[in-house]
């Protein structure tokens, strides 16, 4: 593993940018008629189709050589092999361990675990579990944030169906989120499930303790507490010290944002039931066996990244649109940020050098089709240069004959091609003239209805909505990110960025109070401070 630029393939991939700079993506498909089949692959149920990139076959050649030179062969079996991968932290990220299955001999512990949440949530499902009135409990609410919440909360907004208490998710420190949840909740049919990897994230433990508050308001007494709050967590102390009795471990190799495998998936083992866990983990395995042991020309994630990288590093395009065509899956982009950007966003390599290529770009999105009639505009016209991601899955909540379904999917297709075919001047032209414009008002209609196309996309498809092409989908992502932090050489299981902002919260929030203003702000930080002490009479 070295520096990228370094490598003989990175200046064969700059060449061929140069070369290829007005390279048309329908060129390349007029020239090859099995284009759309040999840009395309299949694992796990979930497809990739990356004809309408702007990669041709000496181009992906190259990008294979990056892999290789960059050693992500090498470090993919690290990863597996649950070596310290995590050279910043010293720890695995083994993350893969949490999906093997059960007769895999050496995870013990995470199987044990594993159990212990299934016994629980059967205890819950079936209503044997109950409240301090004695009734069972009909809503799940799981207070955590970032990776402590993004994940089960996808999850559970894709596949919950009614089967099981309803799942509900509270991150925000902003207390509308906690007390507008809680006003439509019962406390007495109501189980609080507090995750948090260090269990010291303030958002989540001030907001846990308003929640144990609302308990007792409602007639809890101290002893009843366990019925409706337990824990997930590696720090057992911080939990004791909280005042939660039952915990559900997992271990510092799980980073948080690859976390919901672990007893973070707490909430989507009841809201869903043990099987559709299972089922989630085996969709996941499946995408795992097949990363471990594809070759990278035929490797899933491995491409995915690899065309990232190609986009990123050497077509410039910095920023990455993920739509999915699902309304179940519209957490899926703010899922994505954080995995994407919380694991790659980094400017030091693994060395500790600064990194001297571009490293992530920028993640954004949100689900199709309302994403079109909002900024679809600037993905065709615009001057921003975007890569996309469409996700779609081919069975939704109703039936092929549903009408609906097939505009969703329509929809999801034809914006695909319409990025990559633009609109043909001359076939405008005529419609124009058509409707008797001419001279100037015709030459200005023409300018402004022009598309150029030549816009790449991704096109990724479930096979069905379920726990098994979910799973998959998600491991398929994780590899993706693990592939491009190797290539690009970053740890991408570290997050040093977030630690300062939080650090200046916990000395502002002093300030909010009692204590006067530190004298080391900026002055614009002083100024927003005073501001918020004067309008609170301070
Ligand atoms: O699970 P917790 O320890 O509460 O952490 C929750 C989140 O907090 C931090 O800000 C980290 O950047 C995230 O990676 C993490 O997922």
């Amino acid at each position: 593993m070295s520096d990228p630029i370094n490598q003989p393939s990175w200046k064969t991939l700059e060449a061929l940018a140069a070369k290829n700079a007005n390279q048309q993506m329908l060129d390349l498909f007029a020239a090859d008629d099995a284009r759309a089949t040999r840009y395309s692959l299949a694992a796990a149920g979930v497809s990739l189709d990356y004809s309408k990139q702007r990669i041709d076959d000496d181009v992906r050649a190259a990008l294979l050589s990056l892999a290789d030179d960059q050693g992500v062969s090498e470090a993919r079996e690290a990863m597996f092999a649950g070596r310290a991968i995590n050279t910043s932290e010293n720890r695995a990220a083994w993350h893969v361990a949490l999906r093997a299955p059960h007769d895999a001999p050496m995870y013990d512990e995470v199987h044990e675990i594993r159990r212990a949440m299934a016994a629980f949530a059967e205890e819950v499902r079936s209503g044997s579990w109950r409240g301090f009135s004695g009734q069972p409990i009909t809503d799940v609410l799981n207070i955590g944030i970032g990776g402590s919440d993004l994940g089960p909360r996808l999850i559970c907004e894709a596949l919950y169906e009614g089967n099981g208490p309803r799942p509900h998710f509270v991150a925000n420190v902003d207390p509308a989120d906690l007390d507008d949840t809680l006003a439509g909740l019962d406390p007495a049919t109501t189980l609080v499930i507090v995750t948090s990897k260090s269990f010291g994230t303030a958002e989540t433990l001030a907001n846990a303790r308003v929640a144990r508050q609302w308990l007792v308001d409602a007639g809890a007494g101290e002893g009843d507490i366990a019925k409706h709050f337990v824990a997930v967590s590696t720090n057992a102390e911080a939990v004791s010290e909280f005042g939660i009795e039952r915990m559900f471990g997992f271990w510092d190799w799980v980073g948080g944002r690859y976390s919901l495998w672990s007893a973070v998936g707490l909430s989507i083992l009841l809201a869903l039931g043990g099987e559709q866990f299972e089922t989630l983990l085996a969709g996941a395995h499946t995408m795992d066996e097949h990363f471990r042991q594809a070759p990278l020309d035929e490797n899933l994630p491995a491409m995915l990244a690899l065309v990232g990288v190609w986009n990123n590093n050497f077509l410039g395009l910095k920023s990455h649109c993920v739509v999915p065509y699902a309304q179940r899956l519209a957490s899926l982009p703010s899922f994505l940020q954080q995995l994407e950007m919380e694991s790659n966003g980094k400017s030091v390599t693994r060395e500790g050098k600064p990194a001297t290529v571009s490293t992530v770009p920028t993640i954004w999105g949100s689900v199709g089709t309302n994403a079109q009639h909002a900024y679809f505009q600037m993905l065709h016209q615009g001057d921003l240069a975007v890569d996309m991601d469409f996700v779609l899955p081919l069975s939704g909540p109703k039936a092929a004959g549903d009408a609906r379904e097939r505009e969703r999917i329509a929809n999801c297709i034809a914006q695909a091609e319409a990025l990559m075919c633009g609109r043909d001047s001359d076939a405008l032209r005529s419609e124009l003239e058509a409707q008797g414009l001419e001279g100037e008002a015709l030459e200005h209609r023409l300018a402004a209805r022009r598309f150029d196309g030549n816009r790449p996309s991704n096109m990724l498809v479930l096979e069905t909505l379920d726990a098994h092409h979910v799973g998959a989908l998600i491991a398929a992502y994780e590899h993706k990110v693990f592939v491009q932090g190797i290539i690009w050489n970053v740890n991408s299981f570290d997050q040093w960025g977030v630690e300062l902002g939080k650090t200046m919260a916990g000395q502002i929030v002093s300030e909010l109070g009692e204590d006067a203003p530190s004298a080391t702000h900026d002055g614009s930080t002083a100024a927003l401070v005073a501001r918020v002490r004067r309008a609170w009479g301070r």
